[in-house]
């Protein structure tokens, strides 16, 4: 192979904080999921504590975690690569070509839970997960460097069109952190779709399964709280995996490079703190009545219909803009020869799936109570990104469609909230 001496692009316009960001971040990031987590752990709970609860540097490494963490990601990569499934195409590449995906995360799930059953049944303690926490997001953060380092080594030997066009500054620390390669493979295996929604999402799940076994051992039942915070999060990560086709045509995976922020994110990030609100509940047990949980169930309920509804609704246009569920909706012509949706979802707000999203982060934090400000770490973080996101896509759009783009920001002037923002 080659190695490519590619020029850097002229002008890239750097994002998240350029490369100060870039160089704090991959530092700043693992010490908050290191700090979350033992924050958890604490009787107290307090996220803003003095002194803070630093772990001893014993309860960081365990070398069951780390063999955890390999067999993990090898049965995940052997599940990914079983013939089951259908195999997709993405979205046309710069070089006018596309990419296959085998398109089986639903079966890799469904036998991930087979499987874990299984050992269960045979006196497996998931619960001694919990104990494991901190080593398991040591592991993971070792990892998502290991990888970055490779995907960024490996960038080099890569043509030029296979390169993101923002991950070519010629400023190393920016271009590992923000990732250099579009879609890195070995052989047909693609290691960003892989990430994105395997070990990652359905590490979070299993994560969540173990802190509800956890509750189990301690108090001999599970709280109510507990069942909703696992079902809730369940469905969302079983969406994801049903859906998977349509990940396809995300930011991620059509316009960002592969770097240490997605491999942080997807392997480090998800499954470490998305599922907080379930670690927080082994510690910090929450009653809650019949009734908050009627209206928590109703919340995450509408959430998830307006995010699934308009994320379907999207999707099908771009796939088959005549399908008869779609073709009563009025359209704008963008000089591209793209349309855009003015009404339906996408004339409610320009990111009615934002919105969903957020109400059903609210819904998963709310069984935790209100006394503590942890387990509404993800609805506040989760709001930052999806405002960051919004902008970001909202300047590509523009970018894309001009003066179209600026039309359809008139005929629906919020963005998120409507009214509000
Ligand atoms: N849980 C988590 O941590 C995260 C979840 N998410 C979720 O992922 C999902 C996908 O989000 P994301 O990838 O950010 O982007 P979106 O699914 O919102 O897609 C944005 C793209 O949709 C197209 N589009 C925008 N407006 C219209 C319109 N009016 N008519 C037709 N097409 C339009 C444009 O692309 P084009 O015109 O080129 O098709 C635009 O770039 C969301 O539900 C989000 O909430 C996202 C990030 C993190
Ligand atoms: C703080 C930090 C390092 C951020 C990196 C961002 C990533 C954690 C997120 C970027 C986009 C994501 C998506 C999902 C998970 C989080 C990341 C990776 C997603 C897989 C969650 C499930 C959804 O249904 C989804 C498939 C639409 C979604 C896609 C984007």
């Amino acid at each position: 192979m080659k190695l490519n001496k590619h020029k850097p692009a002229q002008h890239t316009e750097m994002e998240f904080g350029g490369a100060l960001g870039a160089a704090c971040i991959p530092v700043f990031l693992p010490l908050t999921v290191l700090y979350l987590l033992s924050v958890c752990r604490t009787p107290g709970g307090a996220l803003l504590q003095w002194p803070p609860p630093l772990p001893h540097s014993t309860f960081l490494w365990d070398p069951v975690a780390a063999a955890i963490m390999v067999g993990w990601i090898s049965l995940q990569s052997a599940l990914y690569l079983l013939p089951m499934g259908k195999v997709s195409e993405g979205l046309v590449l710069r070089d006018g070509s596309k990419l296959k995906y085998p398109i089986n995360g639903f079966h890799a799930l469904c036998m991930t839970a087979v499987l874990l059953a299984v050992c269960v049944c045979l006196g497996m303690p998931l619960g001694y997960l919990f104990d494991l926490v901190l080593p398991l997001a040591v592991c993971a953060i070792g990892v998502s460097y290991l990888l970055a380092l490779y995907l960024y080594i490996r960038s080099f030997w890569a043509p030029a069109h296979q390169l993101a066009l923002g991950g070519n500054t010629g400023n190393p620390l920016y271009d590992f952190f923000i990732g250099r390669e579009l879609n890195p493979r070995i052989g047909s295996f693609d290691l960003k779709f892989f990430c994105e929604l395997r070990p990652g999402l359905i590490g979070w799940v299993v994560l969540n399964a173990a802190m509800l076994m956890k509750e189990v051992e301690l108090r001999g039942s599970s709280s109510l709280a507990m069942l909703l915070v696992n079902g809730f999060q369940l469905l969302y990560v079983t969406d994801a995996l049903w859906n998977e086709e349509a990940v396809l045509t995300t930011m991620d995976i059509v316009h960002d490079g592969f770097g240490f922020m997605l491999a942080f994110g997807d392997l480090a990030w998800v499954p470490f703190t998305y599922g907080l609100q379930a670690m927080f509940l082994v510690i910090h047990p929450q009653t809650l009545s019949p009734l908050s949980a009627l209206g928590i169930i109703l919340l995450n309920g509408v959430g998830y219909s307006i995010f699934r509804k308009s994320n379907s609704q999207k999707n099908q246009f771009r796939r088959d803009p005549a399908h008869k569920s779609i073709a009563h909706l009025e359209t704008i012509a963008t000089a591209t020869g793209k349309r855009l949706l003015v009404s339906g979802w996408w004339g409610f707000v320009r990111h009615p799936n934002y919105l969903g999203d957020i109400l059903m982060a609210l819904a998963w934090s709310l069984p935790c109570g209100v006394s503590h400000l942890l387990p509404y770490f993800y609805v506040v973080y989760f709001s930052i990104l999806l405002v960051h996101r919004e902008a970001r896509d909202e300047r590509q759009c523009r970018a894309k469609y001009g003066l179209a783009w600026d039309t359809y920001c008139r005929r629906v002037p919020y963005r998120i909230i409507p009214y509000i923002y």
